[in-house]
């Protein structure tokens, strides 16, 4: 197979022999699957040659953007020298080292250490085992419930999709796994009811103590959470929710660990998502923007206080992978890192790119269609809905709009993400101002064409 065959041979090979992630392959496969052939900058190219706009940066991962070279070279470099070798049995070599380094430079003052692996879910895999061994370590070995919140995302392994509050995802394998609690979300415009965004994200964050106290404090180990919910449709909380959190944590000895896969890297503004929300958790997974996708790697940033119990008190951590720290996957890591620190990406989403789209983002919220338009950073959503100013109206077979308009948008030369029916985005830090209008006005194309579909098809 090469870039040079027609689409139509390549769709015919894809659907004979490719079982796609989160599909289902059998409409797929009637359909027809999209060939990505090329990518550079903020830019998509297909099998057919079109240039589409990257909205959702890959998968809220393209950090500094497609088709670097210099990480291109950097990983052929390492690959001539070390393409492989472990880091178990007392060995390791110098990228894992460099990048293990870096991580502690850039992440907040209490964390050193770094456990790798290659995903946000084996990141998040890590983690539950972590917590519990902590607690072992630490003699409160029946300190076992780790809580997270309905419509949270932390991956599809087995511990990724228990921590995860996904039902539909828990009903496909009989999850979450014992000792997984799940509390209501911060989403005011779905769940907020008559509550103010202030009142609802007090009540929120009191659901986390009334599970705890539910259960008692000696039975909870940890809390998980996104600073903002990213695949649950880019939930933003209200302003109040993460300082009662942080609150109810402090007076409690339990563990906070803050999913930081998508909010990581910049994506905020700050390198961190737990910095923009001035919050102190004592692990953080990552992924996707750590090498901004051109590898797969993942990883758990350990604060000295997880790491006296797991680190300095000696003991084997029963736990890890082949291509835990793999070095081409750490050059890749560290090339990307230079960019962003290079380029100061992640400042420039705090002061400039990100106030520019994000007033241009939210100016979409006047279209008839959008209910709310929200963005935090380089991440945002518009919430379609039948009946502009009615929040509780939602339109029926939710994430049918939804997709007819993600669908709309991709013609267009647009990819959003549709979560229900919020249209979404979360470009490469790299989208330059001109890049900013042109996503912006075909958004506003697609939501013209959406709101014409659906008159036509007599739905609003
Ligand atoms: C917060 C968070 N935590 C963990 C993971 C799992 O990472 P891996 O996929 O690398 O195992 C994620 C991943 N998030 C993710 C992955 C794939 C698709 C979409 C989507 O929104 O369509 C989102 C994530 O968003």
């Amino acid at each position: 197979v090469s870039n040079r065959y027609p689409t139509a041979q390549l769709r015919a090979l894809d659907a004979a022999h490719h079982f796609h992630p989160f599909t289902d392959t059998k409409a797929l496969n009637a359909e027809g699957s999209r060939i990505i052939t090329a990518a550079k900058g903020v830019w998509l190219t297909d099998s057919d040659g079109n240039r589409i706009l990257d909205g959702m940066a890959g998968l809220w991962c393209a950090q500094v953007g497609h088709g670097r070279e210099e990480i291109a070279d950097a990983v052929h470099r390492q690959m001539t020298e070390l393409s492989y070798y472990n880091t178990f049995f007392k060995t390791t070599h110098p990228p894992v080292i460099a990048l293990a380094e870096k991580l502690a430079e850039v992440s907040p003052p209490q964390f050193n250490r770094t456990f790798f692996c290659s995903s946000g879910s084996e990141a998040n895999d890590t983690v539950f085992r972590m917590v519990r061994f902590y607690w072992d370590q630490m003699g409160k070995p029946e300190k076992k419930i780790i809580i997270g919140r309905w419509n949270g995302y932390h991956g599809s392994t087995l511990a990724g999709t228990s921590l995860g509050g996904m039902k539909a995802m828990h009903e496909q394998g009989d999850l979450p796994v014992p000792g997984v609690r799940h509390i209501p979300q911060p989403y005011w415009f779905g769940e907020g009811g008559d509550m103010s965004p202030a009142e609802f994200g007090i009540w929120a964050a009191r659901e986390l103590e009334k599970a705890i106290d539910h259960h008692g404090e000696d039975k909870v180990a940890a809390f998980i959470a996104e600073p903002i919910q990213g695949a649950g449709g880019v939930i933003i909380p209200p302003e109040t929710y993460w300082p009662e959190v942080q609150r109810i944590l402090k007076e409690r000895d339990i563990l906070f660990v803050a999913d930081e896969v998508i909010c990581g890297f910049g994506r905020l503004g700050t390198w961190f998502g737990s910095e923009y929300y001035g919050i102190e958790p004592d692990l953080m997974p990552i992924a996707k923007g750590l090498t901004s996708g051109y590898l797969p790697m993942g990883g758990v940033l350990v604060s000295d206080k997880v790491a006296a119990g797991v680190i300095d008190k000696g003991g084997e951590f029963y736990h890890g992978y082949t291509y835990s720290g793999h070095p081409a996957c750490a050059a890749a890591a560290l090339a990307n890192l230079e960019i962003i620190q290079r380029e100061k990406l992640v400042e420039r989403v705090a002061n400039d790119i990100g106030p520019y789209l994000q007033a241009r983002w939210r100016a979409l919220g006047e279209h008839p269609l959008v209910g709310e338009a929200r963005m935090t950073g380089l991440v945002g959503a518009l919430e379609l809905v039948p009946e502009k100013g009615n929040r509780k109206k939602a339109f029926p077979n939710t994430g049918t709009v939804g997709t007819m308009c993600r669908d709309i948008s991709f013609r267009n030369g647009l990819i959003m993400r549709a979560v229900r029916d919020s249209m979404i985005i979360s470009p490469p830090l790299v989208i330059t101002h001109g890049e900013a209008d042109q996503l912006v006005a075909i958004a506003k194309k697609t939501l013209d064409d959406t709101h014409a579909e659906l008159k036509r098809r007599g739905m609003i």
